[in-house]
């Protein structure tokens, strides 16, 4: 076939797709009538990810299953956005890794509200501004976000998803790189890219500032200038990547969580996130722990905070493979209750990504 040809191939197929995405849209709909009669989510991150699944093992190529997901999590995300206008906050300002975060999750079409501070977004979806909060909670070099976490100690909000992010820094700027004489940099990013940095940059005076897109914004300002940020920071401020990845470990990454009002159904694979605080007595902690033994739950995480409401009193947040509507996670939590002064099940949600 000549290109002429192939075109009127592609005119022919891009008519069918439109008419099923609409044919698809119509569906949606009409689940979003019976969720909204109902009093259910919108947002059903056990589908979407039923959906991602099915889709990746459905292809046979040659497109890639990154690009498949990347187009259903936009055909998704317009659906949703039909099915109710939907505000999701974050932990902003614009186009830090965070914004960057909740876009990979909720898609394009959906209405965005960037928050000062973590306490913000907790806010903003208690009182019913927002539909769902998106928040950092670790990262694999920096570990735990402790804000967040302090924030559930009071707070009846779930956590109904999560979204690992890898941080691909880059150096961004409007000028070459033998012009650079200041480079901004959020001081996390900044220890993230420290070699990098040391080898190519030497020279360069460093400003360190409150955020990556803080820092993209004065690099866009400042002649001479140049800043640490994420390739969403440099499309916003127009800014060019003069190199990526500059991270010197590859293997950097963000777990952010989506907060909202309502707990995610078990999906078969996946997550609970579990607080406790315990007497201060000898082994209450072994004995506390015994209960994810004894059900045979893998533990993946376990933190601990001062409780900020008596000296040297602590919380525990521990985190397990597991719904907490399966048999044995629910048994486990049975048993915490009874080994430990408080229990509060922050959220059971789909693992991976
Ligand atoms: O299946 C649903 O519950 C839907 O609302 C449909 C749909 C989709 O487009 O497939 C849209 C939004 C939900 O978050 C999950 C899936």
């Amino acid at each position: 076939m000549n290109i002429p040809e192939h075109r009127k191939a592609i005119d022919s197929l891009d008519a069918q797709i439109v008419k099923l995405l609409n044919e698809r849209t119509k569906h949606v709909l009409e689940i979003g009538d019976i969720k909204l009669k109902a009093g259910e989510e919108i947002y059903a991150p056990h589908r979407e990810r039923a959906v991602l699944e099915r889709i990746c093992k459905l292809n046979h190529g040659p497109i890639t299953n990154e690009s498949l997901r990347a187009i259903y999590r936009e055909v998704m995300s317009s659906a949703l956005s039909l099915e109710k206008s939907m505000t999701i906050a974050y932990l902003g300002p614009e186009a830090t890794f965070t914004h960057q975060a909740a876009i990979r999750r909720f898609g394009a079409s959906l209405k965005y509200s960037a928050q000062k501070t973590v306490a913000d977004v907790f806010s903003e979806v208690t009182k019913n501004r927002a539909d769902y909060g998106v928040v950092p909670i670790e990262n694999s070099t920096e570990g735990v976000v402790t804000h967040t976490l302090d924030m559930f100690v009071d707070s009846d909000l779930k956590i109904v998803a999560q979204i690992v992010l890898p941080i691909q820094h880059c150096l961004v700027s409007t000028c070459k790189r033998e012009q650079i004489k200041k480079l901004y940099s959020h001081p996390q990013s900044l220890g993230q890219c420290r070699i990098w940095v040391q080898t190519h940059l030497p020279n360069a005076e460093i400003i360190e500032t409150s955020s990556n897109a803080r820092s993209a914004e004065f690099a866009a300002k400042e002649k001479n200038s140049a800043a640490i940020a994420g390739s969403l920071a440099a499309e916003h401020y127009g800014l060019r990547i003069l190199e990526s990845d500059i991270q010197d470990n590859s293997a950097n990454a963000t777990r952010f969580l989506v907060l909202g009002r309502q707990c995610s159904p078990p999906t078969g694979k996946d997550r609970t996130s579990i607080m406790l605080s315990l007497s201060h007595e000898v082994g209450a902690l072994y004995k506390a722990l015994a209960a994810f033994r004894r059900f045979k739950l893998n533990m993946t995480k376990i933190e601990s905070r001062p409780s900020k409401r008596k000296a040297w009193e602590y919380y525990f947040f521990v985190d397990c493979e597991g719904h907490k509507e399966d048999k044995r996670v629910a048994k486990a939590i049975v048993e915490l209750q009874k080994e430990c002064n408080f229990v509060k099940v922050l959220g059971s949600y789909p693992n991976g990504d």
